[in-house]
């Protein structure tokens, strides 16, 4: 058993070993350049690469090797990976920090090489940079020896990982980094000795691999790293040629093999060593190429930067694009020195120091793109293509007009009744429409007139009717009206309301259908629809309901689709969707990619959970661009009356069969001939009451349908204490809050509830008594107001009216008035108009019920018909005949015989005001009040 050696005998050995390679090595670059001199080039010969290298080289160095050499990933800190072996005798261990262009990458997103995936003949290094602060790279100052070292290879190719600088490195270590002897120019002079060093060194990377099969020998001339250019001749003897290349977010460098190459590789920065690789005499390597063809990096080639490299950054840094505005999207991504030299590149760059963000305008975003797609460590992604599709003429050039410029639409051929009506906003409303080619989500606020708007938009395409009109059941009729109203040129005839499953989807040129109709009539659908109108287009926000599943396929196919809503989505974007592919099909056309950017979507584990929100101001801005108009009523105030009056005709199928044979009944009683005046009055009565029943489904449905479109607060008149019953029953039915005033609630009651409707932030309906609640209370947090009953005295129509228009409202407030047709309605509405128009002729009343109800059809020409107008006329105007008529409605009861027993009817109660009068005197009072007003509507 022999001694073991001592460290001084050691050291000798070690000493001798590397004299006697030193030797060899000259020996060989000596043998070398005389092929050289004679003309023979080695670089890239793989003939003569096949030769060589075992012989020549010391045994550690040349064996060859046929397949990849893996060294496995160790951790960048630990000391003591660092002399981990190689896992393959014939490889090397080289240390060589990596850094892309500046970059850094985590350890973990550094990916492992495989012996398999190194392609033979060819060199595959990877190595880990730790952070530079603790670890600059070091650089052999010693004079290089003077040979070449190596496997050859025809073709060495060399790929880079990218490493992480987890510390985040401080800009001025990473320069003193930079400021290395290799960086003026003294690269390492041994590979092996500099493999030895690194080997020892804690403070370097720990991993590198190299693969190599079959070599070559590139000697050099000379030893020395800083060959000028008066060695040209015999470089250009030597030189071997390579480049880099992109490689995902790496870059290969493609050459053969280079032992001093090797150590420049292993002792710089990867930006550093293209340039010290250039000041090769025996190297010509052509940098990365840039997307714009230029090989300069971006990062130093911005205004004022040297050809010193940049700082590196930090980590590997992922962003996006974001839309900020119509001209502006922003970069959201977090720090990297190389990004902001390209960021500096843009003319149109923008900084806020608050969010610290850039920001471009759109006609940069291409450009910005495709550079930061050169940036190995940046992966920004660009805007979804969706919004570079709305945004395809910003994007060629940005303009900064906030609103896209829309053009004067040409509406020679549309009723000149209805164009000269339309409001000032409306009219742009049209033209934005048209501009969009008929397709778009119309969004204005409640009571702005979407209905008027789309009428005009679907005239406009009036050649390429049948038109198909699509709105909740409870408002079918009220849209027959309208057409009627504002497109003279029609014939009713034209008009097919569908009322029935029966019934023919497309009997006419304009049909009307409910949702729940359409999706019983969709088999009719032969011809598609080119036109349509969806009203309340928000009922289609769920895709899984059968209404949209109706519909969606029918608006796919149609070339023009105005959509409706004053509250396209209540609660979250993803309600949107389908109202969005509705109009632009194109656009999104997975709901996951939607979801995913403006639904704030996250994988939960019972799959994705898209009932978030994010992105949203860039959601609007694609809404407002290619999508969506939408006007508050605070935008267009000015141009809006104080109240907007609407008459809502409501469904006669919704009176069923025994309320339409009681309603009849009534009727045929105030025409039999030999009936008192007495008589006459009581079959009026019963009429009226009758009424009030059978419109009670139609009122209920109408409310519910409110609530649904999203309509927060609104009041809901009544007279009829069965028609209060029914709609307070359905909405404790629905756990609606409500209110409810009648003539029941006491004075205390009756502010304490106001209060509480006047301070609620949610949903709120208030349940009023006509008679009851018209006066002494503010319901001004609500700007809606729905009288589910008619009521004879237009003077107590409007005091109702005004218990939301009045001081502390500051929006148009809109009155609903549901009328139903074959009931004393059609009487009591002309009854009002009538009275109304005198008030307002007395300059008493600004209001302008006839403007509404022009449309409606109330010329009397059946003889009864007349008769029963006549009657109401007469009996509302004699004297002392309001309060007979308003007791026995009070008194109505639907389960008596004869309707008019007092068991359920109205208690009226103390509730007009805060005296203590005796219920007569009270009902005396009101009606005194009552006749002031009608005072004013006597013909003068
Ligand atoms: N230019 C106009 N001239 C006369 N009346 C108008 C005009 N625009 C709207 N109106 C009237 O204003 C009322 C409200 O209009 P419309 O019902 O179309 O509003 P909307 O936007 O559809 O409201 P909602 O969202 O509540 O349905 C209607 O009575 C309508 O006739």
């Amino acid at each position: 058993m022999s001694l073991p050696l001592t460290e001084e005998q050691r050291k000798r050995i070690e000493e001798n070993r590397q004299k006697a390679l030193a030797r060899r090595a000259e020996k060989l670059l000596a043998e070398q350049h005389q092929k050289t001199s004679s003309g023979t080039t080695i670089a890239g010969n793989p003939s003569q690469a096949k030769q060589g290298p075992s012989q020549n080289f010391p045994r550690e160095f040349c064996k060859p090797v046929s397949h990849g050499v893996i060294f496995k990933q160790q951790n960048p800190s630990s000391s003591s990976n660092y002399d981990q072996k190689p896992h393959n005798s014939h490889s090397f261990h080289l240390s060589i920090p990596e850094q892309v262009k500046g970059i850094w990458k985590k350890p973990e997103e550094m990916t492992t090489a495989c012996p398999g995936h190194s392609p033979p003949h060819q060199v595959a290094l990877t190595g880990i940079s730790p952070p530079l602060a603790k670890s600059p790279p070091e650089v052999s100052k010693q004079q290089p020896l003077g040979y070449n070292l190596g496997q050859g290879h025809a073709q060495a190719s060399i790929r880079s990982i990218p490493f992480a600088n987890p510390t985040h490195e401080p800009l001025a270590k990473a320069k003193s980094s930079q400021e290395t002897p290799a960086c003026s120019g003294q690269p390492p002079r041994d590979v092996k000795l500099e493999a030895n060093r690194a080997k020892a060194s804690t403070s370097w990377q720990n991993t590198s691999y190299i693969h190599s099969s079959s070599g070559s020998v590139t000697p050099r001339p000379e030893g020395r790293l800083q060959q000028t250019s008066g060695s040209s001749l015999q470089r250009a003897a030597v030189t071997q040629k390579g480049k880099c290349v992109r490689n995902g977010d790496r870059f290969q460098v493609l050459i053969g093999y280079n032992a001093e190459l090797l150590a420049v590789f292993k002792s710089l920065p990867s930006k550093i060593y293209v340039e010290a690789a250039q000041s090769l005499p025996t190297v010509n390597l052509q940098p990365l190429e840039w997307a714009d063809g230029s090989s300069e990096s971006p990062s130093t080639s911005s205004a004022g930067q040297t050809s010193l490299p940049s700082a590196p950054s930090l980590a590997f840094v992922k962003g996006r694009c974001i839309l900020i505005s119509r001209a502006y999207f922003e970069a959201d991504i977090s720090y990297s020195q190389d990004l902001i030299a390209l960021f500096k590149q843009m003319d149109s760059r923008r900084y806020d120091v608050k969010t610290r963000k850039w920001s471009f305008l759109l006609e940069e975003h291409n450009k910005l793109i495709t550079k930061a797609r050169c940036l190995p460590q940046v992966q920004l992604d660009p805007l979804p293509t969706t919004l570079t599709l709305a945004f395809a003429s910003q994007l060629k050039k940005t303009s900064l007009n906030p609103t896209p410029d829309v053009p004067e639409a040409d509406l020679s051929e549309v009723d000149p009744k209805l164009v000269s009506n339309l409001m000032p906003f409306q009219r742009a409303g049209v033209n934005f429409a048209i501009a969009k080619g008929g397709r778009l989500l119309l969004a204005d606020d409640m009571g702005l007139g979407k209905t008027i708007q789309a009428i005009c938009i679907a005239a406009f395409y009036r050649k390429e009717w049948p038109l198909l009109v699509v709105v909740p059941s409870s408002v079918r009729f009220t849209w027959e009206q309208a057409f009627l109203r504002w497109l003279p040129s029609l014939s009713p005839d034209c008009i097919n309301v569908v009322v029935t499953g029966k019934d023919r989807l497309t009997a006419g040129l304009v049909n009307i259908v409910s949702f729940d109709l359409l999706s019983k009539l969709e088999k009719q659908l032969k011809t598609p629809f080119k036109v349509v109108i969806i009203d309340e287009s928000h009922f289609l926000k769920n895709s899984r309901t059968a209404r949209c599943r109706a519909a969606m396929p029918v608006l796919k196919i149609a070339k023009r689709v105005i959509l409706l809503s004053g509250t396209p989505a209540t609660s979250r974007p993803a309600e949107l969707y389908t109202q969005i592919i509705a109009v632009k099909p194109t656009f999104f056309p997975q709901f996951h990619a939607f979801g995913l950017r403006y639904c704030d979507a996250k994988r939960m584990p019972w799959g994705w959970d898209y009932s978030g929100s994010s992105n949203l101001g860039e959601l609007k801005l694609l809404l407002e661009e290619a999508v969506m108009l939408r006007r508050l009523k605070s935008d267009v105030l000015s141009q809006l009356p104080a109240k907007q009056r609407k008459i809502v005709v409501v469904a006669p199928g919704r009176i069923n069969a025994s309320a339409r044979a009681a309603l009849d009944a009534a009727a045929k009683e105030m025409t039999t001939k030999d009936k008192t005046k007495q008589q006459q009055k009581e079959a009026l009565i019963l009429f009226f009451n009758r009424t009030a029943e059978a419109k009670i489904p139609s009122v209920i449905e109408y409310i519910m349908d409110l609530l649904e479109s999203g309509k927060e607060k609104f009041l809901v008149f009544a007279h009829h204490k069965v028609v209060l019953d029914a709609v307070t029953k359905e909405l404790e039915r629905k756990k609606v809050p409500h209110i409810r005033i009648d003539g029941s609630t006491s004075s205390a009651e009756r502010e304490d509830l106001c209060q509480q409707f006047q301070l609620s932030q949610r949903h709120a309906v208030a349940v009023l008594s006509i008679t009851a609640a018209n006066m002494g209370l503010t319901f001004s947090s609500a700007d809606l107001v729905v009288f589910a009953e008619l009521f004879w005295n237009p003077g107590v129509l409007i005091q109702a009216e005004d218990r939301v228009h009045r001081i502390g409202q500051t929006s148009s407030v809109g009155i609903h008035y549901l009328v139903a047709k074959g009931t004393a309605d059609d009487y009591l509405w002309p009854l009002i108009q009538e009275k109304i128009k005198v008030l307002g002729e007395a300059g008493l009343s600004e209001t302008n019920f006839s403007e509404m109800t022009e449309a409606t059809d109330y010329l009397y020409k059946d003889p009864k018909q007349q008769k029963i107008y006549d009657l109401f006329q007469k009996s509302f105007e004699e004297e002392g005949n309001d309060m007979e008529l308003l007791e026995a409605a009070e008194s109505f009861d639907p389960g008596s015989a004869s309707g008019t027993s007092g068991s359920s009817s109205q208690d009226i109660g103390d509730t007009l005001d805060e005296s203590s009068l005796t219920a007569c005197t009270q009902k005396k009072r009101r009606f005194e009040f009552f006749d002031n007003w009608d005072s004013f509507t006597s013909p003068l």
